[in-house]
């Protein structure tokens, strides 16, 4: 018995949009037509569209930091000029794809890549590299693929243990080059490849740069020739379209790096020119703007149903949270709405994690299901497999939706939690590439309607500067410290505790 009937009457039949394969279903958002028509009036009122244009013509709407938003241009294969302030960046932007392509060629005998970035610099090669690790047709090279990020040497102790070091190369990925979690693993991983008697031309041939800090990277002692740039009107988190993304060409080839540019590529040709209503990035945008104002949400979940997008949500969550995690717009005003909390993990694990709180909490918590249409293999088992993955992740948005009425209260299912599914023809580069462009479009026009610059990160710095006198201060078995202007009485009082 369920609590409403299973069809929503003045849900609109167009509950379904497609663009590049990709498939959105918002009938479970029950926005009647009424409902849509006000939201497209709200983001005609935003002037989305402009916005857009803007956004591909290489205006500096990132204006905290007078840059352009480009990330556009990198995935650009048809090379068409895109002009900024004056200057059609696409001949450095191919000859980059160039360099990439050449370098996929000369990488012989290579058995380890060390990865070392953090943050944009690792979520996206990371997820790319792991999503098409078992893709039927792209051939890998099978190199190890390490991706070091955090400060803890347990990660790069697991990695040194593996690797081979003289069949390793080492790839520093650091858009500014100064990070201090990246900048020191690189010494470690050059101080390994020294205690394994690595001579100093065996060093500096196994070491390559990604960065937008080209001097920086060249003071560390990279050749110049393995300095693969990109530029600073491309957001850390929107890079995985540059040299960012050198590991997918150089484990599976240019050609599926060329695939997955092309997927992202098709993605903004249809957000650049769709009609807002047949807009994907922008229903989704405003479906989650609604739920914001009807239901006054905080949190949302991303769950794709689909091992191989295990890394999805964590690349989706600094996209999501660190481009709109603000409290204040354009003008320095406060915000009315901002980005909800995001999280999220592979289903059907998640059902078997938190979705008690989804189904009975007290929060409504917006879900996007991502599926895969085709299994990832032929095989009748994976077939079989997948149909019941498929059925399950029907049923959940199809119970939140509709709620379930008991005569015992523990047992009722409130109902009422409004989801999207995505639908992915199949798993492979191209689809990836759109899947991550889709979202790129979706976080942009979410920064367009709540009037905030998606595209700088002003609160990550703080944290890092006030950690720099409280590692100092870190000296076990010294005097105990008072506090200061930098280390207040709580902090002092632990450090202390950790010196004792
Ligand atoms: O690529 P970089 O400069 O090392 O920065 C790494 C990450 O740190 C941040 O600057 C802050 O989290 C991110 O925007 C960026 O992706």
């Amino acid at each position: 018995m369920t609590s409403r009937p299973l069809q929503n009457p003045d849900n609109p039949t167009n509950s379904t949009f497609t663009a590049v394969d990709v498939v959105l279903d918002t009938a479970y958002q029950h926005i009647d037509a009424a409902e849509w028509k006000k939201l497209f009036s709200v983001a005609k009122k935003s002037k989305v569209k402009e916005f857009i244009a803007d956004m591909f013509a290489g205006k500096h709407i990132n204006f905290s930091e007078d840059r352009p938003a480009l990330h556009s241009a990198l995935r650009n294969l048809p090379k068409s000029p895109v002009f900024l302030d004056g200057i059609d960046v696409m001949p450095a932007i191919a000859d980059v794809w160039r360099r990439i392509d050449a370098l996929c060629n000369k990488w012989v005998g290579v058995t380890d890549v060390i990865h070392i970035g953090i943050g944009g610099s690792d979520f996206g090669p990371r997820l790319a590299i792991e999503a098409l690790a078992h893709v039927p047709g792209i051939e890998s090279r099978g190199m190890r693929m390490h991706f070091l990020a955090n400060i803890d040497t347990a990660e790069l102790a697991r990695i040194l243990d593996r690797a081979q070091p003289n069949s390793t190369r080492v790839i520093i990925v650091s858009k500014s080059f100064t990070t201090l979690e990246t900048t020191m693993n690189a010494k470690a991983v050059v101080n390994w490849l020294k205690d394994n008697d690595c001579t100093k031309g065996q060093i500096t041939n196994s070491l390559f740069a990604v960065t937008a800090n080209v001097p920086a990277a060249k003071e560390f002692g990279i050749e110049e020739d393995n300095i693969y740039p990109f530029w600073d009107w491309v957001g850390g988190r929107y890079s995985v379209w540059s040299a960012v993304g050198l590991p997918i060409a150089l484990q599976y080839g240019f050609k599926t790096f060329e695939e997955f540019l092309a997927g992202a590529h098709a993605m903004d040709l249809h957000f650049k020119n769709a009609p807002l209503e047949e807009n994907l990035p922008v229903i989704m945008a405003l479906a989650l703007l609604h739920q914001q104002q009807k239901q006054g949400i905080t949190a949302y979940a991303a769950i794709p149903y689909a091992d191989a997008l295990d890394a999805f949500p964590k690349w989706l969550q600094q996209l999501d949270m660190e481009s709109n995690g603000k409290s204040v717009d354009r003008n320095g005003k406060p915000v009315k709405y901002s980005s909800p909390v995001v999280f999220g993990s592979t289903g059907s694990n998640a059902q078997h994690s938190y979705f008690q709180l989804l189904h009975q909490g007290p929060d409504i918590i917006p879900i996007d299901f991502i599926a895969v249409r085709k299994p990832m293999s032929e095989r009748p088992e994976a077939i079989a497999h997948h149909r019941i993955l498929l059925a399950n992740c029907l049923a959940q948005a199809q119970a939140l939706a509709h709620g379930k009425t008991a005569d015992n209260p523990n047992h009722v299912y409130p109902g009422n939690r409004p989801s999207n599914l995505l639908l992915l023809p199949e798993l492979n580069a191209f689809y990836l590439g759109a899947l991550l462009a889709l979202y790129e479009n979706r976080a942009a026009t979410l920064g367009a309607l709540w009037n905030i610059n998606s595209f700088d990160q002003p609160g990550v710095e703080y944290g890092k500067v006030l950690a720099k006198p409280i590692e100092k201060a870190l000296v076990s078995g010294s005097d105990p410290i008072q506090a200061n202007d930098d280390i207040d009485a709580v902090t002092a009082a632990r450090i202390n505790l950790l010196n004792s």
